[in-house]
């Protein structure tokens, strides 16, 4: 039988090895704590992540990492992007050697500004070839309901991404594949910037048109980041870029979303991120992007005031009026240098 890890047991981590099980997967996850393997065995649920869902029958949990990997063919790094190195360097010894990675992480590494690929492929330089991102607009909370999904697997090899689309596709989760590797990675992550953007605007009462606002600049500056780190351009007209933009700026069930309601509510930062419980991936994001914008000298002004607003106390409002009264400029700046647009 096909044999499956999943390292990481939050929400995103049960709802993929539950994808996984339903597929005919023998499919084992990873929980770093005890009570919760034993309520996966025990219940067959996962109250503190997703309350109210029975998982699959069948679904193994251990709080052992060697358990978990021995004799996988298919292995899924789903853990905050802060937690990521470490695991990779906890699943080196016991890694297979034959076995297809894959991660659905949606961040940086905060010290190094790097892409999660990238720190797994340091930690783990034998995979490059065999792993891939798993990214796109998928809420865990639907995706266990059995809500029609779509997502996208990229890889620098074509084999690896069919490999993982065909290991987690069925009828309700429809995967798709996708070559830009760099491009997926960055829509993932910096749309999170952008939720906590919508969230705070939500809370603020400004409506739809600035929501709308919100995402479709949020977009321009997501781009363009990700074309100055080696993205293509298209990535993010799909799946992992407005895709998911729009569902994490308009879900409830947005944890960068709501994370940004309760901060338009005169919460703390601090307090915000202990009433989640969860983890609000944005907040590191912003202190990343805020860093590579100046590194790769792209413009990113949403991205620059909302740092403003989570690490200089900046007023929220402030923030949202620097944006409008800025200097003028053209939608499409891109498109401007260069070329002779105008007639
Ligand atoms: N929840 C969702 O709907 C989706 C989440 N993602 C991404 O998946 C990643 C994981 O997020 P969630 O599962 O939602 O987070 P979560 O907050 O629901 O759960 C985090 C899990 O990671 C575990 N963890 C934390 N530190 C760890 C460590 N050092 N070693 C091992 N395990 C550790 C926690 O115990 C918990 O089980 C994030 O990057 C997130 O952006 C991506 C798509 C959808
Ligand atoms: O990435 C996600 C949906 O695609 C989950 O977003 P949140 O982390 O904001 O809940």
């Amino acid at each position: 039988m096909k044999s499956a890890a999943v390292l990481g047991a939050g929400s995103w981590g049960t709802a993929l090895a539950s994808v996984l099980t339903e597929n005919g997967w023998e499919t084992t996850l990873w929980a770093r704590r005890e009570e919760a393997v034993r309520e996966i065995k025990e219940s067959g649920t996962n109250k503190r992540y997703l309350p109210g869902f029975q998982l699959p029958k069948g679904l193994q949990a251990t709080t052992s990492i060697q358990e978990a990997l021995t004799g996988k063919q298919l292995v899924l790094f789903v853990v905050p992007s802060h937690t990521m190195r470490e695991v990779a360097r906890e699943a080196a010894r016991f890694l297979p050697s034959e076995a297809i990675v894959a991660h659905a992480a949606k961040g940086f590494e905060l010290d190094s500004l790097k892409r999660i690929s990238e720190v797994l492929t340091e930690e783990l330089p034998e995979i490059e070839d065999r792993l891939a991102v798993l990214s796109g607009p998928s809420h865990a909370e639907e995706v266990i309901r059995k809500c029609p999904t779509t997502v996208v697997a990229a890889a620098r090899r074509r084999e690896t991404a069919e490999a993982v689309q065909s290991a987690l596709i069925n009828s309700f989760f429809r995967v798709y594949t996708n070559p830009d590797l760099v491009g997926v990675e960055i829509g993932g992550s910096l749309k999170n910037i952008i939720a906590l953007g919508a969230g705070l605007s939500d809370g603020l009462g400004f409506g739809d048109n600035a929501k709308a606002a919100l995402i479709t600049r949020g977009l321009t500056e997501i781009a363009r980041l990700g074309m100055a780190m080696g993205a293509q351009a298209l990535t993010f007209a799909g799946l992992a870029g407005v895709g998911d933009l729009v569902v994490t700026c308009t879900s409830k069930h947005s944890r960068n979303w709501r994370a940004g309601n309760l901060l338009s509510q005169g919460f703390q930062l601090e307090e915000v991120l202990d009433q989640m419980g969860m983890v609000v991936e944005g907040v590191k994001t912003t202190k990343a992007a805020f860093q590579l914008c100046r590194q790769y000298e792209v413009d990113m002004p949403i991205t620059e005031q909302l740092h403003a607003v989570l690490f200089d106390q900046k007023p929220p409002r402030l923030a949202v009026e620097d944006l409008m009264t800025r200097g003028k400029t053209d939608e499409m700046e891109e498109m401007m240098t260069g070329t002779k647009p105008w007639v």
